[in-house]
């Protein structure tokens, strides 16, 4: 698999040390929202793991692979080459060169996500390629914001700063439900369904064997659920500013 960091800032020859960041947490408390933004207004590059995830998932799905097979997902892990963009921007991903971006979000990956991401080959292939990003950032750019589910605990153990980002159910479910646009006619989006969707993925990541989702001993929680995301971003943006002057 390759690591490519594309759309990173150069580093100014007089700039600080570059900084490691892990954000983690549950679906839908704000991770990607957030690391994205704290990402673009410090200079920093960004890496969506979900993302990662999500296109091996959609090239499995896409190449005949039974992903209710995990011998066959385990035997399939090391053939695609995803690759992700790190320009908080304009973030990017690619399966074996096709743009990923668009069918990661269906449905039918998002149902198929949390079986492939629980085989340890899969993960051992995207963990190496997401240390190989981060590794390249935090040696040519200013650093890097990666966020997913097992930064602080696994994939980045020695950041510069973790933090964990949670959220009631609740709350998540209305965010997400913000997202689903109600059509015409519809008796739009069924909150409670939402809610029972989130909570079966929390529990199925949690409950892997292999690197489940989980706070890091020395990770700051958040609870972002009476916060708005600008708060959360600048709550965020703070961490790191504080981290970077006592460092
Ligand atoms: N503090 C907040 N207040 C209100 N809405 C928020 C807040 N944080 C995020 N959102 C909204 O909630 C939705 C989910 O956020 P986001 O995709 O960033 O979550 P996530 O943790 O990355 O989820 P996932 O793990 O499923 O990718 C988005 O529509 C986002 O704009
Ligand atoms: N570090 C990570 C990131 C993601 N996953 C898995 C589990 C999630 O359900 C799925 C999709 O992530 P999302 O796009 O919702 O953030 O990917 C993981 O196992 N480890």
């Amino acid at each position: 698999m390759a690591a490519t960091l594309q759309g990173a800032t150069p580093v100014p020859p007089d700039a600080p040390a570059s900084v490691v960041v892990a954000i983690d947490g549950p679906s839908g408390t704000g991770k990607s929202s957030t690391s994205k933004a704290v990402a673009a207004k410090l200079g920093l590059s960004y890496l969506d793991t979900g993302a990662q995830y999500r296109a091996i998932t959609w090239w499995m799905l896409t190449n005949g692979v039974d992903v209710d097979d995990a011998g066959a997902v385990a035997a399939a892990s090391g053939k695609p080459v995803i690759v992700s963009g790190t320009d908080p921007s304009a973030p990017t991903i690619t399966a074996d060169g096709a743009d990923a971006s668009g069918p990661i979000r269906t449905p039918e990956v998002t149902a198929a996500v949390s079986a492939v991401s629980a085989v340890p080959e899969v993960r051992a292939a995207i963990t190496a390629l997401q240390r190989d990003i981060a590794a390249e950032a935090a040696r040519t750019t200013a650093g890097i914001v990666v966020e997913g589910r097992d930064i602080g605990t696994t994939v980045l153990p020695d950041a510069d700063l973790k933090i964990f980002l949670t959220a009631s159910p609740e709350a998540r479910a209305a965010r997400r439900g913000g997202e689903l646009k109600a059509r015409p006619g519809d008796a739009g989006v069924d909150l409670e369904a939402t809610r029972e969707a989130l909570l079966r993925r929390d529990a199925a990541d949690s409950s892997r064997k292999t690197s489940p989702l989980a706070k890091a001993g020395d990770a700051v929680e958040v609870d972002t659920t009476d916060l708005t995301l600008e708060q959360v971003i600048e709550c965020v943006v703070t961490l790191i500013e504080d981290k970077r002057r006592t460092a």
